[in-house]
């Protein structure tokens, strides 16, 4: 596969009055991979997501995004990208077809809700409401919101939060999907397993720098070729294997 960029970050810079949160971060996301920005709380991750996506203001730096300008061509990138909405935001008494309803409504575009829904296995959910859902369902629906648009990337931020093993695989699974159908993801995670079998390429953030780039497997190399080794021996399972042993692999959730 060409890699193509998709997403191009040069020298990004975010103030928030003295204190400066990102500090001219750079990186590119390739057309078709699913992208990792990894790092500690308050790297900056965030704050850089939500100036791409054109929620938030940057201080300086260049952003082109499919080919469009930030500074010039905002309304262009908006219609292009899918956004995870805060949960704040979905009215409590509308059920799940009414809420997509509104949403493709605000994008101007005319979708099946039906078909949506279809896409994160949650059909059977049509009728209920966003708080009458479980963790993992919650999660699946703010995905199918990413998805009204049509939109050539989505931007995921910590969407496996507090799920389950099964209800985080199944996401897993379901963003796989979502990149195998043409669109680019851009996810963080503080889950460096989740990080590793699902990131194409991964960057690290730290006090508002991109510290590296590079795929999970390239990573683990390079840090074992410098004589990295861990400390005891690593067994051939670990406790979350036996989780999916002990309970199977089904959603505990319908
Ligand atoms: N509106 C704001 N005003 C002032 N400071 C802010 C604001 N938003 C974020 N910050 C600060 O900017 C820094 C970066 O925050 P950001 O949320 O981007 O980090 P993050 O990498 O996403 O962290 P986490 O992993 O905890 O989500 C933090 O120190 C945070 O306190």
């Amino acid at each position: 596969m060409a890699n193509n960029p998709i997403i191009t970050v040069n020298n990004l810079v975010k103030k928030y009055g003295d204190f400066t949160a990102v500090n001219g971060i750079s990186f590119e996301v390739y057309e078709g991979e699913i992208f990792g920005l990894l790092g500690p709380n308050g790297a900056g991750k965030t704050t850089t997501l939500e100036i791409i996506e054109t929620l938030r203001d940057k201080t300086s730096g260049d952003i082109v995004v499919d080919g469009f300008n930030i500074d010039t061509d905002a309304a262009s990138i908006k219609q292009r990208i899918g956004v995870q909405l805060q949960a704040a935001g979905y009215y409590p008494n509308l059920n799940l077809t009414e809420l997509i309803h509104l949403f493709s409504g605000l994008y101007g575009v005319t979708v099946s809700p039906i078909a949506m829904l279809e896409k994160v296995a949650l059909t059977d959910k049509a009728k209920a409401k966003y708080k009458e859902l479980s963790g993992g369902q919650k999660q699946r629906f703010s995905i199918a919101t990413t998805l009204i648009n049509n939109p050539r990337i989505v931007f995921l931020d910590e969407p496996t939060t507090g799920l389950d093993p099964q209800a985080r695989r199944n996401l897993w699974d379901l963003i796989r999907e979502i990149r195998n159908n043409g669109t680019t993801v851009v996810i963080t995670t503080h889950y460096m397993d989740e990080a590793e079998v699902l990131c194409d390429r991964v960057a690290f953030v730290d006090g508002g720098h991109v510290i590296g780039i590079n795929t999970p497997d390239n990573f683990i190399d390079e840090l074992v070729a410098s004589g990295f080794e861990r400390d005891k021996q690593v067994k051939k399972a670990n406790l979350e294997d036996v989780f999916i042993h002990k309970t199977g692999k089904d959603l505990r959730e319908a």
